[in-house]
């Protein structure tokens, strides 16, 4: 049997393969979702969902804002606050702390969501850390950690997530290969 944690990782690969091929950026699935002792899916988002150069947890939380008709850098606002129950995201690689563009990282944006004394998103789970590809060693974990966020790598998925990630680079069997190479470390050195 696979853990609940591989299933909703298997729908965010699933989000992913609807994202535009690019040599520029990740295909990147995410879902955010409310867990008690149940889980309600609040919003779902893929990169490049979104017009623009927009990420999958941005989409993902652009996506909630927009139903509950605030902007994307509101989504704190609106998100649900009820006693028990938890705010989860699930993304298939490591929300970025840094984008070559410049733009805000999704990292920021989770945390903006603790805004104003909310508890936000409570925990992040992805499958992959995030290649040195575009920004060298990825430090959006230990950007979580910092504003007091809970991650979790869920492991056994990284050659699917990684190779939907990189369909549309130069090299993507090479840079897949050599993504996992890395992933053999210890997962506390994620
Ligand atoms: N977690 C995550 N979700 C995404 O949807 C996505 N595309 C990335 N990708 C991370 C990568 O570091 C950036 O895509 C590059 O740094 C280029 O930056 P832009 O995307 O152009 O802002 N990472
Ligand atoms: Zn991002």
């Amino acid at each position: 049997t696979t853990s609940p944690h591989t299933t909703y990782m298997q729908k965010c690969i699933s989000l992913a393969e609807q994202s535009p091929p690019r040599p520029t950026n990740f295909r990147v699935g995410a879902i955010l979702l409310s867990r008690k002792d149940d889980d309600r899916i609040l919003s779902t988002g893929y990169t490049m969902e979104l017009a623009g150069n927009t990420h999958a947890e941005q989409c993902c939380f652009a996506n909630y804002a927009a139903v509950n008709k605030v902007a994307e850098e509101q989504v704190g606002e609106v998100l649900p606050v009820e006693s028990g129950r938890k705010l989860i995201m699930y993304v298939s690689m490591e929300p970025c702390g840094k984008r070559l563009s410049g733009n805000a990282p999704c990292v920021q944006r989770i945390t903006r969501t603790r805004d104003g004394g909310r508890e936000g998103i409570h925990k992040v789970y992805f499958g992959v850390k995030e290649p040195t590809t575009f920004v060298g060693e990825s430090e959006g974990c230990k950007m979580l950690s910092a504003a007091g966020i809970e991650w979790e790598h869920v492991p056994g998925l990284e050659k699917e997530i990684l190779s939907v990630a990189v369909a549309g680079h130069e090299n993507p069997e090479e840079e897949v290969k050599s993504a996992l190479g890395k992933v053999g470390t210890n997962v506390d050195d994620i």
